[in-house]
């Protein structure tokens, strides 16, 4: 049996990071992907006892045999039904961290081990040890703040929940997503895979590459947005490496040294977040101009806020100076040091010349549409 599955990735457009604190945040899926082969033998199929990892675009193979699998890991991997999604004990991550060290993955590629240590414990935990071939695709610069990890951990989730339930599904339908209830599972069991990649995620990542659209998000709760406005985004990769994880703890520990200055800072991005969902949505008298010159100025505000924690970066600076060169505004977006800038296109702008020096400076731009599909299936 062979499914096929997808998750987008997605731009924060305000509140990452305090959003980990318990602000309120706004994000939007984009129409990149990441994509999910996963081919389970039939049982009468020639013998096979291997579960292998694919990763395609990086001509990588790993692979571990069934045997081996079962001694390593210990049993809570098997305790829980798929039903039932349960964070990956440390007993558990020190197990997986043995089996990934063994496949000896290029030092130059060691970033990958997170990711590989989450296939594990989502693969083991959701189909058991059962043999299988997993080919994995994406159309997102890992590590960059598009959310290449929640991606990954969504459309693998959406393959490995969808292989014991869409048997009976008409096929040659194309990509279709799944019903709330299978979301809800699959959203939750990709939570406890970002888990392992970022240390303490807020959630926001997972729960839009599930379920799509646009959604304002604090402490687990979610609101679809309904844009009642155009809202274009230049996106620019500085192609500064960074990881999520060690940003996050950076911001937390800055938070400890001197919570009464972030619990303010916190506060503010939480009004910023909530008053940009309003604007997005609303469908008052006012002018797209005048919207467009609001969301400005709250993302200039956000921007500010997000140096103020400390995850600005000098690459994020030289894209911000640019686009204000053409009287644009930007701000990071994700986790920040490095990765990905959104630049807001307001309504008419040409963007060929600010295009033009930005990938001069070595940066790639690129437009994605905004607000798109969520996981789905092929069928
Ligand atoms: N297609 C993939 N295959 C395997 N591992 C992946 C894949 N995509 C992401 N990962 C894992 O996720 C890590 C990157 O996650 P990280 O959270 O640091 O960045 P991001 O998700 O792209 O950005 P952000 O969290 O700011 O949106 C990689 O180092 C890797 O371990
Ligand atoms: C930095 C962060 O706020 C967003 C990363 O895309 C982390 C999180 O919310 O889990
Ligand atoms: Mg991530």
């Amino acid at each position: 049996m062979e499914v096929k599955a997808r998750a987008p990735g997605k731009i924060i457009l305000a509140g990452e990071h305090a959003v980990v604190h318990g602000s309120t945040a706004v994000a939007a899926a984009i129409d990149l992907y990441t994509y999910v082969t996963l081919r389970l033998p039939l049982q009468s199929a020639e013998k096979n006892d291997r579960l292998t990892l694919e990763l395609k675009d990086l001509s990588l193979e790993f692979s571990w045999s069934l045997a081996r699998l079962k001694e390593a890991l210990p049993n809570d991997s098997r305790t829980y039904p798929p039903s039932t999604p349960t964070s990956c004990s440390t007993e558990t991550l020190k197990a997986i961290a043995v089996l990934v060290e063994e496949q000896n993955i290029p030092q130059e590629k060691i970033w990958l081990s997170s990711g590989i240590s989450t296939f594990l414990w989502l693969y083991t935990s959701i189909v058991g040890f059962n043999p299988a071939t997993v080919v994995i695709t994406t159309e997102l610069p890992y590590g960059s703040g598009l959310g290449s990890s929640a991606a990954f951990c969504v459309a693998l989730t959406t393959a490995l929940i969808a292989s014991s339930s869409c048997s009976d599904k008409a096929r040659g339908e194309g990509w279709t997503p799944l019903d709330e209830t299978s979301l809800d599972l699959l959203n939750k069991w990709a939570f406890e895979g970002e888990k392992i990649i970022h240390g303490k995620p807020s959630g926001i990542d997972n729960t839009v590459s599930a379920y799509g659209n646009m959604i304002k998000f604090c402490s687990g709760e979610i609101t679809r947005l309904q844009s009642n406005m155009p809202l274009r985004m230049l996106v620019t990769n500085t192609r500064v490496g960074r990881n999520t994880k060690a940003l996050v703890s950076g911001v937390s520990q800055r938070a400890v040294r001197h919570p009464d200055a972030m619990k303010s800072v916190f506060n503010a991005v939480d009004s910023i977040s909530k008053e940009l969902a309003s604007i997005i949505q609303s469908n008052d008298e006012i002018s797209v101009a005048e919207k467009e010159e609001s969301i400005k100025e709250l993302m200039e505000m956000n921007q500010g806020l997000l140096q103020s924690m400390g995850v600005s970066h000098s690459s994020i600076e030289t894209v911000i100076r640019t686009t204000v060169k053409h009287k644009l505004v930007s701000k990071l977006t994700g986790a920040g040091g490095g990765g990905c800038v959104l630049t807001l296109l307001p309504t008419g702008t040409v963007v060929d010349k600010v295009v033009e020096e930005l990938e001069s400076s070595g940066f790639q731009c690129f437009t994605a549409s905004i607000g798109g599909n969520g996981a789905q299936i092929c069928l």
